[in-house]
């Protein structure tokens, strides 16, 4: 099978890339990503200064009889924008494509960033993270439809260059609706990446009687296996409701069977997290084996023969 694929005209040896947040935070990490075999890689979203982030245990594996998934209330440690710029400065293009997330504490901080991106005029591809805090007491800007609104504005406005949007996972059609509805008056958001982790989950430790992690009273982003139901309809709600955007599919990835099935749903590229955290860069060329395999089994030759031709039942 020919794994090869485009985004925004970008040619790509493959459609695996990392999760923004996961093995993507320091200088050694994202050399390693640009060495794996991913087609593709993001930075950790970034503050304009540097942050510590929460205390750990912050990170988690969820086990049974298997890994089901992750919880994480990581609180955005970062090494601050300028860490980032500067990688995007020496990162070889024409190795693979390198996405830089950005998730500023306030509107003017995404703004500062939005502009150091374009004077820098690098050919890295900007994903702003909408799961990026509000004012205290509202809601993340990705749920805020007015605070996403006005930040969409002010950076189409601002970078004035083709950018994406990590989106947060929604639940109701109405939400699709209106989310599309404002990403679709932005022709400057060239993609849309769905989904962020399913926000403020609880797992519970029962021997110790005690939240997985420390911070937020054990709260924090749920990934893995959980999500990929929630995931799947998010990337294939935006596909629908934004012919015109490419989407970025991410969430509940860990073999090539849940990577085709982001592809069918409509996604160009597909972003893995847990998995990767948990088993290294190694995970490229396994999940691409099996993808490979997949479409061999079913007789596609190129992912064009399949992406977004999930069907419906008559
Ligand atoms: C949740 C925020 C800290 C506001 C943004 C950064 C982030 C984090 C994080 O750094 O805690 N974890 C996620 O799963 N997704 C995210 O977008």
């Amino acid at each position: 099978a020919d794994l090869t694929t485009q985004f925004l005209e970008l040619p790509l040896k493959n459609p695996l890339m990392n999760a923004s947040g996961v093995w993507c935070s320091v200088a050694s990490q994202l050399e390693a990503l640009a060495e794996s075999a991913a087609g593709a890689m993001v930075s950790k979203s970034c503050t304009l200064q540097p942050r510590d982030g929460n205390p750990e245990p912050r990170y988690r594996v969820i086990n049974g009889e298997r890994t089901f998934g992750s919880i994480n209330s990581m609180g955005l440690p970062n090494e601050g924008f300028a860490y980032y710029l500067r990688y995007a400065q020496r990162h070889d293009y024409e190795q693979k494509p390198l996405f830089m997330s950005i998730s500023g504490l306030t509107l003017d901080d995404n703004l500062t960033m939005v502009d150091s991106l374009k004077d820098a005029v690098i050919p890295a591809l900007l994903e702003v993270n909408l799961s990026c805090p509000n004012v205290p007491g509202k809601s993340q800007i990705g749920y805020d439809f007015d605070a996403m609104d006005t930040l969409l504005a002010e950076v189409s406005s601002g970078y004035q260059r083709p950018f994406g949007v990590k989106l947060p996972p929604y639940f109701d059609m109405a939400h699709f609706d209106e989310a599309a509805e404002i990403l679709n008056r932005y022709p400057l958001v060239a993609f849309v990446t769905c989904i962020n982790s399913i926000g403020n989950a609880l797992v519970i430790d029962i021997d110790s009687e005690t939240t997985l992690i420390k911070p937020k009273d054990g709260f924090g982003g749920l990934g893995g296996d959980y999500v990929l139901p929630t995931a799947l309809a998010n990337v294939n709600a935006f596909y629908r409701r934004c012919p015109e955007k490419t989407i970025i599919g991410c969430g509940g990835v860990k073999s090539g069977t849940e990577a085709f099935l982001h592809l069918l749903a409509g996604a160009t590229l597909v972003q893995i997290g847990t998995s990767l955290y948990e088993e290294g860069p190694g995970i490229f060329p396994r999940v691409l084996d099996e993808l490979a395999a997949i479409m061999d089994d079913k007789g596609y030759k190129t992912i064009a023969d399949f992406r977004g031709k999930l069907k419906t039942i008559a």
